[in-house]
């Protein structure tokens, strides 16, 4: 393995170890919220921070000693209008170096201030970042039901950066925007603090607008209501692109595609409603900062009937008309970064919703896994609900062993709690009540980390990551060397067509032009399980969707993952339990009935129904394919085609033209198989 696939598994692995780099994590004695919280993250890297702000303080400082030496220039020239040569040239020249001085002091300590942001910056955005998607690993699957996937992703990406963006940029000019106006006013009132008052006086008219129009409640509630206009959009955004399948089939567009179309409607009403809102109180705060010297020139007037000392007018009065100039850009940047840290403090609102989220539980004194006494799966008396209220029990006082070395099945109607069985042995879920053992433990005795360690999980619905082939399979054990993740590969029936891709193992999955099928991904998902070797497996309808071919592949590469493993399997088809040794049948979040395959069968009760409306299925299907062979062949010969290629197309025509063939289906089923069709679909295994 490469150096650089070191680091990689070794950042990855980091991802997923808890308490590792928790340093985000609140106390929970001790919440943090607002402005506090936004503080603690910013000075996650205290050193950069602390000299970001000192370096700040200096710039702005610095950016104030030209307007001083103006002043000091204008005072050295206008008395002496009347005979420029006694200005003193030397006296000049050195204030302007001075000047020089002050504006390369003030950009490179603002530079500097810049570069310490930034550094403390990214490094804390890494370290944000790699703890949410760890706590989002550690996070019950039910919190994912609750919490739309687009309104993570805002959190991740658009709430977590703009934390960076704060510290990167925003500290900075906040430290500064906060020097400046101290700076600012101390110099209004020092050179004239007659001239100074005025200037003030707009000053303070603008922010009195703003805090009335902005602050308090107001603001608050506008800014919940926009950042929630916001996260709908988005999570409506990416339900629109995930289910753009259905959309399409079914003809919708972003216009009658509702949910998305009304979240983006709400997010402009309220847009355009708070442009307007913001329009007169924002034009007035502006217009009144850009234009102080307005208030300045009827003092102007005022003074300049009044005095006898020409000179120090002009000098008071230029200078002041200049200097109030400077005074927009600073108590700009500080309404800007106010507005701008609301936002932010929201976002750490929403960020912290989901670090305050209790993860799964983990035991205070974990149980050692080398010690766990036998590795098999034992139910007792387990009830389940998915809702608070425990109204609809998806499992209810359901109690079985699934023997260590054996397979166990799970068969049901749909909707019986098959899936929820399995889910409730990795954790996925807890339990209401009862308690689910590996060997002789319960397995909430067990860490996490090393209940996973146990148990392989292989879902029907295969999630294959935007990596190479074989990092996918080195999920199921990252440290493996190339020659593992081969023979895994060969064992699970996939090694010959991952060779055949453009870049055998190391190809990106979905990438441009590769397209795995159903099939295949599946079995790089038992690859993934098989390298893993973990004891316990649990199937999830594995090969529901497969083509006989896939599932041929699919069934050889089962043999190879179950081997000496205790496996508890849901199957869409009953011939593939047949040989279980221990069939579990569900109904109603109860186990209605369990045995082997001929107990069942003995026994006459659902099972026997299943096979039955299964036996019924497979004679009703043959029947529609004969019949539809023969049809074809009558129209075939009708038209006067050849037989020989007959059968073909109309088959293809079949396809074609779906419902008018259903209704020929229909009329060629005999009633009894029509009744049997109804019930088998009712009767999913
Ligand atoms: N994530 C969930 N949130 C709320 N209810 C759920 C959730 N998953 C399942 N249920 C409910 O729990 C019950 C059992 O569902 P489960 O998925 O275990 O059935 P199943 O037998 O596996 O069905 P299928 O064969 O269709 O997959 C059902 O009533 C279902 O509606």
């Amino acid at each position: 393995m490469s150096q650089t696939d070191e680091n990689y598994y070794e950042n990855r692995n980091s991802l997923f170890q808890k308490n590792e780099s928790e340093k985000f994590k609140q106390d929970a004695n001790a919440v943090k919220r607002g402005r506090s919280r936004l503080f603690e993250i910013t000075f996650y890297k205290k050193g950069y921070m602390f000299a970001s702000a000192i370096l700040s303080i200096i710039s702005v400082a610095a950016s104030f000693i030209p307007y001083i030496l103006l002043y000091l220039i204008l005072k050295e020239i206008l008395p002496h209008l009347s005979d420029p040569g006694s200005i003193d040239a030397s006296l000049l020249m050195m204030y302007i170096v001075y000047i020089i001085a002050a504006v390369i002091i003030t950009l490179v300590t603002m530079f500097g201030a810049l570069m310490c942001s930034h550094l403390a910056a990214f490094q804390t955005l890494y370290h944000l970042k790699i703890e949410f998607a760890s706590k989002l690993a550690s996070l019950p699957l039910g919190y994912f039901n609750q919490n739309a996937t687009g309104k993570l992703r805002k959190v991740m990406d658009d709430n977590i950066e703009s934390i960076e963006l704060f510290i990167a940029h925003h500290f900075p000019d906040l430290v500064g925007s906060f020097a400046a106006p101290v700076i600012l006013v101390l110099l209004l009132l020092y050179f004239d603090w007659r001239v100074g008052f005025v200037c003030l006086i707009p000053i303070a008219l603008a922010y009195v607008i703003q805090a009335v129009s902005f602050g308090g409640k107001n603001k608050v509630m506008f800014l919940k209501t926009y950042q929630d206009a916001l996260e709908d959009m988005n999570s409506s955004a990416v339900e629109y692109v995930r289910g753009i399948s259905v959309i399409k089939i079914f003809n919708q567009t972003v216009y009658s595609f509702k949910k998305f179309h009304t979240s983006i409607m709400n997010y402009t009403e309220f847009c355009i409603k708070y442009t307007y809102m913001c329009r007169a109180p924002m034009t007035a705060f502006v217009t009144i900062l850009n234009n102080i010297s307005f208030f300045i020139i009827p003092i102007g007037i005022w003074w300049v009937t009044r005095t006898t000392d020409y000179t120090a007018f002009a000098l008071t009065f230029i200078f002041y008309l200049i200097f109030s100039a400077s005074v927009v850009s600073p108590f700009m940047k500080l309404m800007y970064v106010s507005n701008k840290g609301d936002v932010i403090l929201d976002g750490i609102g929403r960020m912290d919703e989901t670090f305050n989220t209790p993860s799964v539980r983990e035991p205070v004194s974990p149980a050692d896994p080398k010690a766990v006494a036998g590795r098999s799966i034992r139910f007792a008396n387990v009830s389940f609900s998915y809702t608070e209220d425990n109204e609809h029990k998806a499992l209810s006082d359901v109690s079985f062993k699934a023997e260590e070395g054996q397979i166990t099945a799970l068969v049901g109607r749909s909707g019986s709690g098959k899936s929820t069985i399995a889910h409730l042995i990795p954790r996925f879920w807890d339990v209401d009540s009862g308690a689910v053992y590996v060997g002789d433990t319960d397995i909430r005795d067990l860490k996490t980390d090393d209940l996973m360690d146990m148990v392989s999980f292989v879902f029907q619905d295969v999630f294959l990551f935007k990596q190479s082939v074989k990092d996918n399979i080195l999920v199921g054990k990252q440290n493996a060397a190339d020659e593992e993740v081969y023979a895994a590969a060969r064992a699970a029936q996939c090694d010959d067509f991952i060779r055949k891709l453009p870049n055998g193992y190391d190809t990106i999955v979905d990438s441009k032009g590769i397209h795995l099928s159903g099939g295949e991904r599946q079995r790089i998902a038992i690859a993934r399980a098989i390298l893993k070797d973990s004891p316990v497996i649990v199937l999830d309808e594995a090969t529901a969707f497969a083509d006989p071919e896939n599932e041929y592949k699919i069934q050889e590469a089962f043999k190879e993952l179950v081997k000496e493993k205790t496996v508890i399997m849901i199957a869409h088809r009953l011939p593939t339990i047949r040989t279980a040794h221990q069939i579990i049948v569900m109904d109603e979040g109860k186990i209605a009935e369990s045995g082997t395959h001929d107990a069942l069968i003995q026994k006459n009760g659902v099972y026997k129904k299943m096979w039955e409306a299964y036996d019924s299925t497979l004679s009703w299907r043959i029947s529609q394919n004969s019949d539809l062979k023969s049809d074809s062949r009558n129209s075939n010969d009708s038209n006067g085609s050849d037989d020989s290629n007959g059968s073909d197309d109309s088959k293809n025509s079949n396809d074609s033209n779906g419902s008018k063939n259903s209704n020929d289906v229909r009329k060629n089923i005999p009633k009894n198989v029509q009744k049997t069709d109804v019930s088998a679909q009712g009767g999913a295994v």
